[in-house]
């Protein structure tokens, strides 16, 4: 139904993802190796681990870009996924805004030629402010920077209203600001009800975890 969060009907313990015994290989080498998981709304998971640990594949194997070659992904059924990958070229050339930006997570409820309603560009203009963009909200996106440009794409998350977010190092060389921000955003994200999966290498970084997912060589080293 658009314009109606499938979020909103999910009971807090809702599990939303699993997988299962999961392997992965890439270019031959074993990216990742009998990995469970599992994301709850309005919970976050915090996936950590060194370099090469296999925490970027974990969350394609998650949004569906990666098909294990072993193992089962079960989704809940119907749910909306955004995925905020670790750099995003904001396709600078284009004649995009910010608000542009944002309201490009509207298209998967509305289509991408159904007119925005105005709760829609409400809900743009109140996820703007939420990570503390209203500044720029006409800025070209291939003017912000890093820390912003993350911002708005964290934005565009907000509006999909997905039931599962996916955040690849969503901290990474962020200024403090930039990162209390997004901390706050992962909150409220997890507060109506998104399941959030985060990686990281540093958990400290955000405020509230619920749960953890080390990996070390693509092995789940732990879960807690
Ligand atoms: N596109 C790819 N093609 C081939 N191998 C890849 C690809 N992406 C990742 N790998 C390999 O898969 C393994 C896991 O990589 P992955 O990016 O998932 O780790 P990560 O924990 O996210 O690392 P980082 O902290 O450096 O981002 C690594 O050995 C990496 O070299």
């Amino acid at each position: 139904m658009a314009g109606v969060s499938s979020s909103s009907i999910l009971l807090p313990t809702t599990r939303v993802l699993s997988l299962r015994d999961i392997a992965v290989d890439r270019d031959g080498h074993p990216a990742l190796r009998g990995v469970d998981a599992e994301a709850h709304a309005g919970r976050l998971l915090a996936v950590t681990g060194a370099n090469g640990s296999g925490k970027s594949t974990l969350l394609e194997v998650a949004a569906g870009l990666l098909t294990p070659h072993r193992g089962a992904v079960d989704l809940r059924p119907g749910i909306r996924i955004a995925l905020v990958p670790q750099s995003t070229p904001l396709a600078a050339h284009l004649p995009l805004n910010v608000t542009d930006i944002v309201a490009m997570g509207t298209w998967g409820r509305l289509g991408t030629w159904r007119p925005a309603r105005r709760v829609d560009r409400d809900l743009v203009v109140d996820a703007i402010g939420t990570v503390d963009l209203a500044d720029l909200a006409r800025r070209p996106v291939g003017t912000l920077s890093g820390g912003q440009r993350q911002r708005a794409l964290l934005a565009q998350a907000l509006v999909q209203r997905a039931d599962l977010v996916l955040l690849d190092e969503p901290m990474a060389g962020l200024d403090s600001r930039s990162r209390a921000v997004i901390a706050t955003t992962i909150g409220h994200l997890t507060a109506t009800g998104s399941a959030v999966i985060a990686v990281t290498h540093d958990i400290a970084e955000f405020t509230a975890v619920d749960d953890v997912l080390e990996l070390q060589d693509g092995r789940v080293v732990r879960a807690s």
